[in-house]
């Protein structure tokens, strides 16, 4: 499932956001969009799923399989997020109901977008929670019981557990250790490519990009400043926002994080 998004901006209580910002992410593809902090990326992520603050004025289009999502009514949206596309946000604790079990978390999303019986309902959120690779019999934890990968973890599953074709994962390893991080980027991007699904990946952090996407944009300001391929960017980045992101990447691993594989 394609994303298109053409000169898009927003304003925000007086504050232009995001300045005529265009990017792709094409069928099965995988793009980053890489930011330092107040750049606009969590924005851009809210507003392709129609989350974006009521006051927001938004002008330009979004289009995800053609559909048009700028100024879509929110029962289409609804429809749309969860069934087509689905996002995975930074911190898993906040983005996981503390009082309802993992399985149940997992199944909400096929309760909401399709008509399936309790049990087959069961029978699907217990195989996507194998395939994101945790004990099924997990499903009766709560997430404070979990560490903070097995949170995403089932964040991911819950997520993908309607096999959504566009994913929208907004700084989903932020919150992780690294050697965490590059676990669950691995296992994104094989769910993803395993789905045949589109991804655009949002981050800050140079190192998890050049692992989860092929091809990168990079926001400044709420504008794009760079785009290409992202081991382009990350080795000869042509803007200073890029050249400043590649050096805080590569000062990373110097101190044993981050770049290496
Ligand atoms: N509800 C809001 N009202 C007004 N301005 C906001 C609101 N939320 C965010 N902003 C502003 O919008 C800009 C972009 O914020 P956004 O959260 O998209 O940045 P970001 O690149 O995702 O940063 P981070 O990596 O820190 O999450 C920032 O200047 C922020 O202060």
């Amino acid at each position: 499932m394609s994303l298109e998004v053409t000169n898009l901006s927003m304003v925000l209580s007086g504050s232009t956001i995001l300045d005529g910002v265009s990017l792709r992410v094409g069928d099965g593809e995988r793009v980053g969009l890489i930011g330092s902090s107040g750049s606009g990326k969590s924005m851009l992520a809210r507003t392709v799923m129609g989350l974006q603050p009521i006051s927001a004025r938004l002008t330009g289009s979004i289009l995800v399989d053609g559909l048009e999502v700028v100024g879509s009514d929110d029962a289409s949206m609804a429809d749309l997020r969860g069934s087509r596309m689905a996002m995975i946000f930074q911190d898993p604790a906040r983005a996981l109901s503390p009082v309802a079990r993992v399985g149940r978390q997992v199944e909400l999303p096929l309760k909401l977008h399709y008509r399936l019986t309790a049990q087959e309902r069961r029978r699907r959120a217990l195989a996507m929670l194998d395939r994101v690779g945790l004990d099924p019999a997990l499903a009766r934890a709560y997430p404070h019981q979990l560490s903070g990968g097995q949170q995403q973890r089932v964040a991911i599953a819950a997520a993908l557990v309607t096999s959504p074709r566009l994913i929208v994962a907004d700084e989903p390893t932020t919150a992780l250790d690294s050697i965490t991080q590059r676990q669950i980027v691995d296992l994104l991007v094989r769910l993803v490519d395993g789905a045949g699904s589109s991804l655009l990946f949002i981050t800050h952090d140079f190192s998890v990009l050049a692992r989860a996407a092929v091809r990168s944009y990079i926001l400044d300001g709420g504008r794009v400043v760079e785009a290409g391929r992202t081991d382009d960017i990350l080795t000869a980045p042509a803007s200073r926002q890029g050249r400043r992101l590649a050096d805080a990447a590569r000062e990373l691993s110097l101190h044993g994080r981050g770049m290496e594989s």
